[in-house]
């Protein structure tokens, strides 16, 4: 494998599950050093396409290219150069943290002593020092997950697979959990995964590809697909009427685009002042006016006509 050739390659992958396709002939290149995700509602395919890129499920079509290697062929080799995070933490509850990491690394064939002191390291890096002798049973979500994370990176592996790496984490524990993916991209380690939050995609990711449906809808990094796909800001308008399609022609005029949801309408315009100054101007009162940036949520509005999180 050449320095400059992907760590990963899908060529019109596909995954079936009986006559379901869950993932429809996807195009991906991740190259070394990257954080990469795929952001996509819930049943877009993600996970399948994790699981493949993990060796743990076959590709039904297409070809794969995972560090130079056939994952089917030679799924045993590739697994113990990658470090997988699972949607469901799979840690063992009656083991202490330490015993969590000491006992994976055991699995990849690392000595005991070796063992010990790379669990140390990894559990200060993940900020659980205090809880390295702690049963894994009572620590909160956020630990557990960030516990998961630090099991990952036990095998020093080339590729880290995170899938949904903080769903069901409270807003501070995602923080923690971002600060520390963060610290490891630094590191210049290559992150793969999955996401339906735009706000972790934005802040995690440096290219991503956006799936509906077992499809790749859009690619780019996130200031890419924003520009492409919106504007430069977004009015957000509330009324108090239940319905608003009455207002949809008095304002569809203003700005580039009109998206009108259940519960309000967004107005796309680089200006967001000039487009609230426009509403003014057309007798309108919403009861709520707010201006703010675009972000990968109107990215995936514009492309698919649905919001990411229902
Ligand atoms: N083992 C399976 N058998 C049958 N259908 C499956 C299987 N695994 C996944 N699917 C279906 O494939 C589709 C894609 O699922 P997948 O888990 O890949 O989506 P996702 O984007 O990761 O969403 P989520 O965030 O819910 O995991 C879904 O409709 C799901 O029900």
């Amino acid at each position: 494998m050449s320095a400059a050739e992907p760590l990963i390659t899908a060529r019109d992958l596909v995954k079936r599950f009986g006559d379901f396709t869950a993932v429809a002939g996807i195009d991906v290149d991740v190259h070394a050093g990257e954080a990469f995700g795929f952001l996509g509602p819930n049943g877009a395919g993600k996970s399948s396409t994790m699981r493949m890129i993990g060796c743990v499920s076959a590709p039904s079509g297409g070809t794969l290219r995972i560090l130079g290697m056939d994952p089917v062929r030679d799924g045993s080799a590739i697994r113990a150069r990658l470090g997988v995070c699972p949607q469901q933490d799979s840690l063992d509850p009656e083991l202490t943290v330490r015993e969590n990491l000491t006992v994976y690394a055991r699995y990849f064939g690392i000595s005991r002593k070796v063992a010990r002191q790379r669990a140390d390291e990894l559990i200060e890096f993940v900020q659980l020092t205090e809880r390295a002798g702690d049963t894994v049973e009572p620590l909160s979500g956020g630990m557990k997950r960030r516990l998961t994370i630090a099991r990952a990176l036990v095998n020093d592996p080339a590729i880290v697979l995170l899938d949904e790496p903080t769903t069901g984490l409270d807003p501070q524990a995602r923080h923690l959990v971002w600060e520390r993916l963060f610290q490891l991209k630094q590191r210049g380690v290559t992150l793969v995964l999955t996401t339906h939050y735009m706000d972790e995609a934005e802040q995690l990711c440096d290219r991503l590809v956006v799936m509906d449906g077992g499809k790749i809808v859009a690619e780019g990094s996130p200031r890419q697909l924003i520009d492409r796909y919106s504007t430069r800001e977004v009015v957000e308008l509330r009324f108090s009427e239940a319905t608003l399609d009455s207002y949809v022609g008095k304002l569809e005029s203003i700005g580039e685009r009109l998206e009108l949801l259940p519960d309000r309408i967004l107005l796309y315009a680089d200006d967001g002042d000039a487009a609230v100054a426009a509403v003014g101007n057309r007798d309108l009162r919403p009861s709520s006016v707010l201006v703010r940036r675009s972000t990968l949520e109107d990215v995936f509005l514009h492309l698919t006509g649905r919001t990411l999180v229902d």
